[in-house]
């Protein structure tokens, strides 16, 4: 698996280094960097921003407050109506803050040095941009600054857009005890950061645009970590594609155990959505009162009846099955709980346990030990929490999630805005597809079928995680691409599914004309 064609997650201190580096070796003078960055900010901004909505930037002193400045200059040349706001004294700050600082006092901009009397009242329309602090930030912000920037947050501004990270929160955790800058967008350079994916900073991320400002690839590939986001190159890099002899017992015989009594709605999207990810053989174990309704629902698929009929009991031969995905709408009775136990004692292939199943191996912990090696579990939060207990923060459960894959040698695909996906070595990849939408019923076990069509396809437990999530996110964004988010349903998944996955196995087969012409 190549992480190359992934973005990888830097601290503070390597974006530093990686910044060094490309000044010495690209080269390229840091007041020209400056320069680029901002440009790729302007460009995004004046894409994204009408001209008559007044814009107000806030700089820093140090090079955040510096990259503020230039893009104050672009967008007063791009014809916005901009106003300076400096915070702190100028004639302190970093060398290219004041080279921008000398310049722009050429220009016919309104500018004001905050102080505790001017803090300025704006309307609905205006655009405050944040150039306070950026990924220099060494504490928690206290003083006038703190001040000020909880006034900025209570102002009824729609839009704060944070140049490179919200001032205040740092790259990979958050200075707690000082205030951080609400931002409703991020535009990070080049390098996403640890704390724009997480959860607790969603108000002080907002969308995150990530804009490439030319630091050496090759230097920020020698650089070490542990954390990447998902590009469609990256899943594109390990996709596999079918032999012209495949037949359907070589693409996997699958196993859902799936549907209770009222949940059967479970077992149709994860069976569907099985098939729709190429499964060769689907069979679908459920309570008899299942029977005809999957049979109806689900006619590719063949059908075990449960001997009891209102909930999944007791398991027949498994070891015929590639691959079992466990979990959707089965409920948490101690019956099932047996047959979750016969599994675990039987199977020893990679499987997806999913939703109850989840809750069954919380309320019987030491069953934890018996999963195969390079299974895939997908939790929610509270799935999580209810496995591996409470955590104080986010930085923490991340760490959890990293813990209990290289202890129990699983992948753990927490589900979330950014989606984490971790495997037993300790890598966690941010899958970078979805949408809110996609918080609604029955998501979860669409996601189910998906990753189990993939284990059972030959993909490794984490491939069919990452390759699963970035498909099940893609299809949703391709929802709403015509349709709005609120009405997106988990059936409208399985419609996209084939359109995700054309457009991730498929649609970069391209035949150079050269290539062509030669045959
Ligand atoms: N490689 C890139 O991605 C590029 C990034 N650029 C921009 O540069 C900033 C990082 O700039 P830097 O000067 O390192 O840091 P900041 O501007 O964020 O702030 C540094 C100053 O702030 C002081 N500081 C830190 N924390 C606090 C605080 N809580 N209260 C008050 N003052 C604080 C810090 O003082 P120290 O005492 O800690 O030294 C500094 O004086 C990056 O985010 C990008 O926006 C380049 O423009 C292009 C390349
Ligand atoms: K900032």
């Amino acid at each position: 698996m190549d992480f190359n064609f992934c973005l990888k997650v830097l601290d503070a201190e390597q974006i530093r280094q990686a910044d060094q580096f490309t000044i010495k070796n690209e080269p390229i003078h840091s007041i020209d960097l400056m320069e680029r960055a901002s440009e790729e900010f302007a460009r995004w901004f004046t894409a994204l921003f009408d001209k008559n909505m007044p814009v107000v930037i806030f700089c820093g002193t140090g090079n955040n407050g510096g990259d503020g400045l230039v893009i104050c200059r672009l967008l007063n040349d791009a014809g916005y109506t901009v106003s300076l706001f400096c915070v702190g004294d100028p004639d302190s700050g970093s060398r290219d803050f004041k080279i921008n600082y000398d310049i722009i006092q050429n220009y016919d901009i309104p500018q004001t040095v905050i102080d505790k009397s001017n803090f300025p009242t704006l309307g609905k329309d205006t655009v405050i941009i944040d150039a306070i602090f950026g990924s220099g930030i060494s504490r928690p912000i206290t003083g006038l600054i703190a001040d000020l920037i909880n006034h900025l947050n209570a102002e009824p501004c729609e839009y704060r857009v944070a140049v490179d990270i919200a001032s205040g929160l740092g790259c990979n955790h958050r200075f707690e005890g000082g205030a951080i800058m609400n931002a409703s967008h991020t535009v990070s350079f080049q390098v996403p950061k640890l704390s724009l994916f997480l959860p607790q900073n969603e108000n002080q991320s907002g969308e995150l645009i990530i804009k490439s400002i030319g630091l050496v690839e090759e230097y920020i590939q020698s650089l070490s970590s542990n954390y990447y986001f998902s590009t469609p190159a990256f899943v594109r890099s390990f996709v596999k594609h079918r032999s012209k002899f495949s037949h359907k017992g070589r693409a996997g015989k699958n196993l859902l155990v799936a549907g209770s009594h009222g949940k059967l709605g479970a077992a149709i999207l994860a069976g569907k959505a099985c098939l729709r990810s190429g499964a060769g053989l689907l069979t679908i174990h459920t309570p008899g009162c299942g029977q005809n309704v999957l049979q109806n629902s689900v006619p590719e698929a063949m059908i075990v009846v449960d001997e009891h009929d209102k909930l999944i009991s007791n398991m027949e031969s498994i070891s015929a099955f590639d691959v079992i995905g466990i979990g959707p709408g089965i409920g948490t009775d101690k019956l099932t709980a047996s047959a979750v136990n016969q599994i675990l004692d039987q199977f020893d292939k990679p499987m997806v346990i999913d939703a109850d199943a989840l809750n069954i191996l919380s309320e019987n912990n030491n069953w934890v030990e018996k999963i195969p090696q390079g299974s895939v579990l997908t939790p929610h939060p509270g799935e999580f929490k209810r496995l591996v207990g409470d955590w104080s923060d986010d930085y923490d459960r991340l760490n959890r999630q990293i813990e209990f894959c290289t202890k129990h040698k699983v992948v753990v695909l927490l589900k979330g805005a950014n989606t984490s996906i971790s495997n037993p070595e300790g890598i966690v990849v941010f899958n970078s597809t979805g949408n809110p939408g996609m918080a609604t019923a029955g998501s979860g076990d669409v996601l189910t079928g998906i990753i189990t069509a993939l284990l059972g396809q030959g993909y490794s437990g984490f491939e069919a995680a990452l390759l699963g999530a970035h498909l099940h996110g893609l299809a949703g964004d391709l929802f709403v691409r015509k349709n709005a988010e609120e009405s997106l349903i988990a059936s409208d998944l399985l419609e996209y599914l084939p359109r995700a996955m054309r457009k991730v196995v498929h649609q970069h087969k391209v035949i150079k004309p050269e290539k062509r012409r030669r045959h």
